[in-house]
């Protein structure tokens, strides 16, 4: 199977690097173009990819055509690569943000199948989390083939569309709210005399391993909160503070304004 990328930014990157790091596919499989030869000739050399010159030279070449271009160009690639489109069956993957299968069919038509995928950066190290969501001509087939993929990379959910807004918040951009919480955390221990590499060091061991303990406990945040707190100890004086300060309304405006943006408003 040859993967395309039409653009080569973070998220492209994280998805190959995670690809490749799992060795789920032949770096000579896949197809990479962006806007600068000057980003993609040296990535493409360091990973051992194939370049094309042109974005419509990667449709043509691809199975699966991953768009990972901003939003607002998604009018231009795919005017751009239609003709591919036309020519043989590729599976069109949109990373795009805030774009809908709706958005997408208006620039190519209602007769390919179009499957909106919303990954995070954590698919770098195969741990991410990934919704997908197929359009009316989106066979089980390609659903079935993106889900495979994506979960080479980490967990994948099927999810409504309608959603998606709320997984952009939740999973797509809160990889950036944790790592503000971490450095936040490591940066007060630098206060209190840490080196900063040491501080984060622990704080991203905390955060993993209390992640894990949510995910293997299947116990409610809440529940955990009670079992470190012991009573009149240091962690309820910290909870404490930290509500007072507006931390879960701090972290509902953070998925307000998230969500406010995919939505365009
Ligand atoms: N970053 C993230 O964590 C996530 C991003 N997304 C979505 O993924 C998409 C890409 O995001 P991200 O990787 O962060 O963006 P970047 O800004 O890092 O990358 C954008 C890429 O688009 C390329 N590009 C610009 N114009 C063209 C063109 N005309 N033809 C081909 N390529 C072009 C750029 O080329 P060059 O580098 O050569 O200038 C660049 O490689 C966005 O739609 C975003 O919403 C979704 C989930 C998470
Ligand atoms: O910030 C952005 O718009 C992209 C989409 C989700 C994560 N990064």
């Amino acid at each position: 199977m040859k993967i395309g990328f039409i653009g080569l930014g973070n998220m492209a990157k994280a998805i190959i690097e995670g690809l490749l790091l799992k060795k789920v596919i032949l770096p000579a499989d896949i197809i990479v173009h962006s806007a600068h030869a000057s980003n993609y000739q040296p990535y493409a050399e360091k990973f051992s990819l194939k370049t094309a010159e042109t974005n419509l030279a990667v449709a043509e070449q691809a199975d699966v055509l991953i768009l990972a271009v901003k939003p607002e160009l998604k009018e231009e690639v795919l005017t751009e690569v239609k003709p591919a489109l036309i020519q043989h069956k590729v599976a069109l993957l949109s990373l795009l943000t805030g774009v809908t299968l709706a958005g997408l069919t208006e620039v190519v038509g209602s007769t390919f199948a179009l499957v909106r995928v919303m990954p995070n950066l954590n698919v770098r190290i195969g741990v991410g989390v990934t919704a997908i969501a197929g359009n009316n001509v989106a066979t089980e087939s390609a659903m079935a083939t993106t889900q495979s993929l994506f979960e080479q990379i980490g967990e994948v959910i099927r999810l409504p569309e309608a959603d998606f807004s709320t997984f952009v918040a939740l999973a797509g951009s809160a990889p950036a709210f944790a790592y503000l919480f971490m450095d936040a955390l490591a940066h007060a221990g630098v206060k209190y005399g840490l080196s900063k590499n040491q501080a984060l060091k622990i704080v991203s061991q905390m955060v993993v391993g209390s992640a894990q303990l949510i995910q293997q406990s299947g116990e409610a945040p809440w529940n955990l909160i009670d079992q470190v707190s012991s009573p009149g100890g240091t962690t309820i004086a910290g909870v404490l503070a930290l509500q007072e300060a507006g931390f879960e309304p701090a972290i509902t405006k953070a998925v307000d304004a998230t969500i406010k943006k995919d939505l365009g408003e």
